[in-house]
């Protein structure tokens, strides 16, 4: 029995942006198969004056303006009416960073409704009425809520059950089972030689137990490398006796 779609309402001022997901790739597929529904939800729809006002000058001055409560207020009680249960995300430079973590949890709640700002962003008393967390994709500023929003919509989309089909396993990405909290290991694909490179000939040899190891290796070393953070929460967890020889070897290549 086919289960009900994920439901995801984004509450923004350009909802055209919303084609990104439901246009493309995986998250296009995940939509057709009746997996995931993404509905749009525009403030300026719940204005009430003739030039359709969703934003004000700050009190207290400065530069910028604000996104009014007014209109976002009925936007997102008609969003949360559509999506019944749904956890409420603003999408903001305050709020807790999207991990992969973050994204398994908000996978498990009934569904979505994300508020995408605009401007300098909405008053706080929206915020404090309306939403239940505030989500970061990182710390840089951008013009607005809806990138963001598709980020976590894609991260989150990937989790649900079969969205992803056995060729792009989200089992293999770096952030999850026995490749959790690293980063991923190198990829090749034919040629076998490309400008007098040659691809791994571990990689060619068809030993999966040799694939295996020398994949997780790579993938010890690069976080090793790139990410010593990532790797000293994988260590916290504990490294298993392969896991620990394996990055030593690396180690040791890499200084030899
Ligand atoms: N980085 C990010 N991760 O999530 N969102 C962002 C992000 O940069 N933005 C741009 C500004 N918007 C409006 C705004 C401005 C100031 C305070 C609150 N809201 C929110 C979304």
């Amino acid at each position: 029995m086919s289960q009900a779609p994920f439901a995801v309402t984004l509450v923004t001022l350009f909802p055209d942006m919303a084609r990104a997901v439901t246009d493309f790739g995986v998250t296009r597929r995940a939509v057709e198969n009746g997996l995931l529904a993404l509905e749009t939800v525009n403030p300026r729809d719940f204005t009430e004056d003739r030039h359709r006002t969703v934003d004000d000058r700050p009190f207290g001055g400065g530069p910028g303006m604000v996104m009014k409560v007014a209109p976002l207020e009925k936007a997102l009680l008609a969003a949360r009416e559509g999506n019944p249960g749904a956890r409420v995300i603003y999408l903001s430079p305050q709020g807790q960073p999207l991990t992969q973590a973050k994204a398994v949890a908000l996978a498990a709640q009934p569904g979505l409704v994300l508020l995408a700002g605009r401007y300098e962003g909405v008053d706080e008393r929206l915020l404090d009425a309306q939403v239940d967390e505030q989500v970061s994709i990182g710390d840089y500023v951008l013009s607005g809520g809806e990138l963001p929003a598709l980020v976590l919509i894609d991260a989150v989309s990937r989790l649900l059950p079969g969205v992803l089909g056995h060729q792009d396993s989200a089992e293999q990405d770096s952030f999850s089972g026995e490749f959790e909290d690293l980063l991923d290991c190198p990829h090749y694909t034919r040629p076998e030689v490309y400008q007098g490179q040659a691809v791994p000939e571990v990689l060619l040899s068809g030993n999966h137990e040799r694939i295996r190891r020398w994949r997780l290796k790579q993938a010890l070393g690069r976080t090793w490398q790139q990410r010593p953070d990532l790797l000293e929460r994988r260590r916290a967890r504990g490294l298993s006796n392969e896991e620990q020889q394996l990055l030593d070897e690396y180690i040791a290549e890499q200084s030899s």
